[in-house]
């Protein structure tokens, strides 16, 4: 078991250089966990601690109610919120929270951002969701999180007057989610500024939605066939 979570703290520490790759954080402003799989435990990255020194190392363990179990560190302020989606939603395997400025200008304005995009039917299936608003620190995140994704196509909550979370069925696809979100709230919000964006068939929306998820990219090639 310590080389599985020796493995996620290293693939947690890595994924959060992806955050500023994208230029969807600022300063310390955001977070990626992994869910241990068949144990009550998720690596989440500690808080206040510069992108530039994340490393294996200093990742924290904690159990699903967010109390450090390894870890020299204060976890990010986010653990209960993250422990809260990991107890609720066995299906998840990673959460991440960004503050990235279109999908944030889009909670700060508490609108969901409505599907007219093929970019977004793939990914999200749908519009993308407003949570409620909650303080920062106890499971109150956690609950609006999961009762706006519950059932929902998107794996992407817009928290109102807050910020992003996402989820996947591990953490390298939450962060996907994460990336994909503000670049949809980028473009939803350059076509509204240009106008009215024109509608989508919802018929359209499930089938490029279904490709998405089902078809698009590389399909393992089974040992001697085609
Ligand atoms: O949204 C907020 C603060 O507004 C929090 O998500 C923190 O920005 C998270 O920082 P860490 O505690 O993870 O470093």
């Amino acid at each position: 078991m310590s080389d599985v979570i020796a493995q996620i703290r290293q693939t947690v520490a890595s994924l959060h250089g992806e955050l500023t790759r994208y230029g969807l954080v600022a300063w310390t402003s955001g977070n990626v966990s992994a869910r241990v799989p068949g144990q009550p435990l998720m690596v989440i990255k500690p808080s206040g601690v510069s992108y530039d020194d994340l490393n294996a190392d200093n990742m924290i363990v904690c159990d699903l109610h967010g109390i450090v179990v390894d870890g020299e560190f204060s976890p990010s302020s986010d653990t209960a919120a993250h422990a809260y989606v990991y107890r609720a939603m066995p299906e998840v395997g990673g959460v991440v929270h960004t503050h990235s400025t279109y999908a944030t200008a889009w909670a700060a304005r508490g609108e969901p951002i409505a599907c007219h995009l093929t970019a977004q039917a793939d990914e999200f299936g749908g519009e993308i969701p407003v949570g409620p608003f909650a303080l920062i620190g106890g499971d109150d995140i956690g609950k609006g999180i999961v009762a706006t994704l519950s059932g929902h196509r998107s794996p992407a909550v817009l928290m109102r007057n807050h910020g992003v979370f996402t989820i996947g069925r591990d953490a390298r696809a939450a962060v996907k989610a994460a990336v994909m979100c503000e670049d949809v709230a980028r473009t939803a919000h350059l076509a509204r500024v240009l106008g009215d964006p024109a509608p989508m068939d919802q018929a359209d929306i499930d089938a490029l939605y279904d490709r998405y998820q089902n078809v698009y990219g590389q399909t393992p090639i089974p040992p001697g066939g085609s």
